[in-house]
């Protein structure tokens, strides 16, 4: 292999699905500012799968938001692939959105009205894009929701729910499915099957996720974390395990509660 082969295997191995650049995100005005982003700089790599972690208030929601097209960067940028989303119009974000990235969060945000197979179908339908069945019938399967598909979203459990969104992000084939804590309104067995969904979606289709989560357990499923404090990020961790996970996050409770003691 020569030198510049060597060099385009490499970079093919860290290209990012997702980055963000010294991304500032600023809200409210005056007395009321509040920097929920304070020049982070962060790679999402592609065909991995990141969690983003961090105490309550750090900014993870923020990050997932303007990362995904959801929220506008204060300054920085964010790019998905080679796209900077900054640069693009209102009705060319939404397209964006719509077509080239998936969504998971917490609240399922199912249609009430459609059935399973309609609400997965959905993406597909709004960008008047022909339904591959072979995928389809391969995701139905993977999500275990043969038996549900004419079923209303009333009709099923909560964690039967969030595969349903689970499959509705993953149909369109995204380039990044943005996770905003999947597993937040689910018990821990509904919640490992929607990670390992998650994780089967990174290792068998080479999809890329980004996850935000509280949770160090659902941390745990991820290649890489990485750790936001006030705004910034602190630190990353690769081939995390839940209790190494749980160990840094001591650290944060650990040093809130001393410099709280020290004020
Ligand atoms: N729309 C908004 N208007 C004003 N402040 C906001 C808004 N959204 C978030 N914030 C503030 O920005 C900071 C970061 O919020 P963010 O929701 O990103 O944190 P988080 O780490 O996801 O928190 P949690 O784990 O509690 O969901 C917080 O101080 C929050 O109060």
């Amino acid at each position: 292999m020569n030198g510049t082969e060597f060099d385009l295997m490499e970079a093919v191995e860290v290209r990012p699905a997702a980055r963000v650049e010294e991304a500032v995100k600023i809200y409210g005005l005056g007395a009321t500012e509040v920097r929920a982003l304070n020049h982070v700089s962060v790679e999402f790599p592609a065909e991995r799968f990141t969690a983003i972690m961090g105490p309550s208030g750090s900014g993870k929601s923020t990050l997932l938001h303007c990362a995904a097209g959801l929220d506008s960067l204060t300054a920085g940028s964010a790019y998905l692939g080679d796209t900077e989303l900054g640069s693009l119009p209102d009705r060319k974000l939404t397209l964006l959105r719509r077509e080239r990235i998936g969504f998971v969060f917490q609240a399922f945000n199912l249609v009430p009205t459609l059935t399973v197979r309609e609400n997965i179908t959905l993406p597909l339908d709004l960008a008047g894009s022909r339904v591959d069945t072979d995928w389809l019938t391969t995701l139905i399967d993977v999500v275990g929701l043969g038996d549900r598909l004419a079923h209303r979203p009333t009709e099923l459990s909560g964690g039967q729910q969030q595969r349903v969104a689970v499959a509705r992000a993953l149909v369109s084939r995204p380039e990044v499915v943005f996770a905003d804590e999947p597993t937040g309104n689910l018990d821990s067995r509904s919640g490992a099957e929607v990670l390992g969904l998650l994780r089967r979606a990174v290792d068998e289709i080479r999809q890329s996720v980004v996850m935000v989560t509280h949770d160090p357990t659902a941390a745990g499923h991820a290649d890489q974390v990485v750790f936001l404090a006030d705004g910034k990020l602190v630190d990353t961790m690769q081939q995390p395990t839940a209790d190494r996970v749980l160990d840094r996050m001591k650290e944060f409770d650990n040093r809130v509660a001393t410099v709280g003691r020290r004020g």
